[in-house]
Parts: C-alpha cells; sequence; structure tokens
C-alpha cells in the first residue's frame, strides 16, 4: 500500500476542492490510500507513515498560507533535523486569484514550498508540460488553478482548471509506489557520524 498525505490550508475552499481532487487522482492508482489533512492537524506521525507528501497553499501576497509555513517550521522541522523523510516523494499545487493574469505570485509561492521539501530530502514529481488539462491551470512546479476570472470576479476553481491536478495526484502515487522500500540516497560513513 502506498500512502499519500496531502495538506493543504484554505479560507474560502479553493484550496480543498484542489487538495480533494489530487486526492482522487491518488486514490485511483491501485493500492494507494490517501489522507488529506488541513496544515494544522498534521502530526509529526502523519508524516513518518507516509510515502508520498503533495502540500497546497492558496497565495498570500506572493507567498504561501502562514499555516502551511507553520506546519512547515513546527512538524516538518523536527523530521529535517533527524533526516527521517529523505527519500519519500514530494509535490505543492496551490490557488490564487492570480491579479493581473500573471499568476500574482503562484511560482514563488510553489517554489517556496518546494524547496522547503527538497530541504527535506523528498523526491520531487513536478507536472509535465504534456499533463492533461495543463494549458489551463498547470505550472511545471505543479497545478496552479486560478479561483478568479479575467476580470477578478471570483469564479472559485472551475472543473476544467481541476484535470492538471487529478492528474498530479496520480502521477505522485505512481512514482511513490515505485520508490517505496529503496533506499537509494548514500548514507554518511561511520566515521563521518559520530
Ligand atoms: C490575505 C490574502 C492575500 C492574497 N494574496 C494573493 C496574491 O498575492 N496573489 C494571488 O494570486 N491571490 C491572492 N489571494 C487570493 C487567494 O490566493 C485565492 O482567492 C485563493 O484561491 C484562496 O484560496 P482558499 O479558498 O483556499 O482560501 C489572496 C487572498 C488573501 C485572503
Amino acid at each position: 500500500m502506498t500512502n499519500v498525505l496531502i495538506v493543504y490550508a484554505t479560507d474560502y475552499g479553493n484550496t480543498r476542492r484542489m487538495a480533494e481532487t489530487i486526492a482522487s487522482g491518488a486514490m485511483s492508482v491501485p493500492d494507494t490510500q490517501v489522507s488529506v489533512k488541513l496544515a494544522d492537524d498534521v502530526t509529526k506521525d502523519d508524516l513518518i507513515a507516509s510515502d508520498a507528501v503533495i502540500v497546497g497553499t492558496p497565495v498570500h501576497m506572493g507567498s504561501p498560507d502562514w499555516r502551511v509555513k507553520k506546519f512547515i517550521d513546527t512538524v516538518c522541522s523536527r523530521l529535517w533535523m533527524k533526516d527521517s523523510m529523505i527519500g519519500k516523494v514530494g509535490a505543492v499545487f496551490a490557488t490564487g486569484s492570480g491579479y493581473g493574469n500573471a499568476g500574482g505570485g503562484c511560482e514563488l509561492t510553489m517554489l517556496t514550498l518546494l524547496n522547503n521539501l527538497v530541504e527535506l530530502g523528498l523526491v520531487i514529481v513536478p507536472l509535465p508540460k504534456n499533463t492533461p488539462g495543463y494549458h489551463l491551470a498547470g505550472l511545471q512546479w505543479g497545478p496552479y488553478a486560478r479561483s478568479a476570472g479575467e476580470k477578478m470576479e471570483q469564479t472559485g476553481v472551475t472543473e476544467e482548471r481541476l484535470e492538471a491536478a487529478r492528474h498530479h495526484g496520480a502521477n505522485v502515487s505512481r512514482i511513490a509506489s515505485v520508490l517505496k522500500g529503496h533506499d537509494l540516497f548514500a548514507k554518511p560513513t561511520p566515521v563521518l557520524a559520530q
């Protein structure tokens, strides 16, 4: 069984909708168990039990939601210190209103999260540009869905903007199932470890 943990924060439900869509994509892969949790509720044990962690956030002033950052600083950091997450799989997603139609900081937001996941030693799953739905809601870093329309009217995340997210979940699960159980990264020698 491959355990996929999806962590997110939300105020208005857009990022939750995306999290649930990614979960449905992951669950479409046989032998996958998915847990979807608010960043505030995730424990150290949730992370240890996972084979893949997918972190999502609304874009807030060009950066991740503070609750996601709190999760990184309080829960992930303890495992970072112990090297407990090295070799698991990681991925990100985001929603935003995208003021100016140029993303409104979504790339910086996703890169910030990816940087945190790389710090943990996770193997990152990107979103290839030939993914169905990429042209509407994709970036190479992961799915990014606008929750507003051309005139900044609040449309919510529409169904067509969720297609890439569904594939992202399935991609992560498939990749985690292949990597799971393999100990591939170099280890410190006993001398260096002392
Ligand atoms: C405090 C705050 C700051 C925001 N800053 C940005 C921003 O910099 N760029 C952007 O595209 N959208 C921004 N938004 C819009 C949200 O990212 C967008 O509405 C998102 O889909 C909300 O997700 P949620 O429904 O999961 O809370 C901001 C929203 C709030 C509440």
